[in-house]
């Protein structure tokens, strides 16, 4: 994991940063938002929440608000209720029909694999900066990051996976797939389903470093705490090539089959095209560039908050043996991580 700093960001411009943080959407067709970073401490909680209202607490909701409700007014607590209500109830329909339709092509062997994903609704129960420091206090070892898109809402997340850290020549990623909800006592048996599941993103990722590698090792699967679920870890590390473009060889690892399939340009556009919500920066990147280094992570357990309720995601990949309720339940369980803290 890189480190538990906590980073804060805006749109602000000309800071003078030579960092820059990135927020890029799951669908590489779809251009990346780069943001000046604003703070990047290791903070004094007083200074946090100051600095968080200062900076986010101007933001213009309504265009969002309009797009997803339909509705000019700010909405009153009930009827922000009652629409999570009914947006989570069309969301569980919504996936149990693209469930279907992936699993048929997984059956039919089209794809090895494919990742689905939903929403989750729901109202805010306390004020944004104090979940935000929750959260950087409860996953130390995630990326915990909050940034302001544009002035539609603000995009939160504490990220388990790294996509792509560069320094000197080195690159360190990680397959980062098969999940089981934490137990009391520490055991875990992994399925043969699990095991396949990550290998799978193990492989994808060693193929696509080897064009910039001068030599790649890869250490594990562990299992790997992730808040209320762990998952299967393998650390992959490559020294590269000399003059390779760090950014290009970063990229070229997005999407990974840990959210989206295989293989991976017909299972995007499959999963763009047939699982019923936009994901939006939900399984995109994330993370910070500066001149000679990156730091790069996957944007998974995250939430964009438009002002009046926040929008929770999770996925989980599914094989041809794949069962409804079992990643239904785990979507749930990923949810646990934003969803007991907001
Ligand atoms: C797609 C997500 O998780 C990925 C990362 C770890 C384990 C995963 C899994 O077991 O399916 C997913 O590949 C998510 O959290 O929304």
């Amino acid at each position: 994991m890189q480190d538990n700093k906590i980073h804060f960001l805006s749109i602000q411009k000309n800071n003078n940063s030579k960092e820059t943080f990135v927020i890029a959407p799951f669908n590489p067709d779809d251009k990346p938002l780069y943001l000046n970073v604003c703070m990047h401490t290791q903070g004094d909680i007083k200074h946090i929440c100051n600095f968080i209202h200062k900076n986010y607490s101007h933001l213009n909701f309504e265009k969002t608000l309009n797009e997803q409700t339909n509705n000019k007014e700010p909405l009153s607590q009930e009827k922000i209720n009652s629409f999570c209500k009914t947006a989570n109830e069309k969301a569980y329909k919504d996936y149990c029909s693209a469930f279907s339709k992936f699993k048929q092509e997984l059956v039919k062997e089209n794809f090895a694999k494919l990742v689905l994903s939903r929403p989750y609704f729901c109202p805010l129960k306390k004020d944004l900066s104090h979940s935000f420091l929750d959260l950087c206090k409860t996953y130390p070892n995630a990326f915990c990051y909050m940034a302001k898109v544009g002035s539609k809402g603000i995009f939160m997340g504490a990220s388990p996976e790294i996509l792509a850290s560069v320094a000197d020549n080195e690159l360190k990623t990680m397959s980062l797939a098969g999940t089981m909800a934490k137990s009391l006592n520490n055991h875990y048996e992994w399925s043969s389903k699990n095991i396949k599941e990550q290998q799978l993103v193990t492989d994808f990722i060693i193929s696509r470093i080897k064009p910039y590698a001068k030599s790649i090792s890869a250490a594990g699967p562990v299992t790997h705490d992730a808040g209320p679920v762990v998952h299967l870890l393998t650390q992959i590390t490559a020294v590269l090539n000399d003059g390779i473009d760090k950014h290009s060889a970063a990229a070229s690892l997005h999407p990974t089959p840990a959210v989206c399939g295989l293989p991976k340009n017909a299972a995007l556009k499959f999963i763009v095209k047939n699982e019923g919500y936009k994901r939006n920066y939900y399984s995109g990147y994330i993370g910070l560039i500066s001149p000679n280094n990156l730091h790069l992570f996957v944007n998974l357990r995250c939430m964009f908050f438009n002002g009046q309720f926040a929008v929770l995601y999770a996925g989980g990949g599914l094989l041809k043996s794949s069962d409804l309720e079992d990643e239904w339940q785990e979507t749930e369980n990923k949810l646990k991580t934003l969803r007991d803290l907001i």
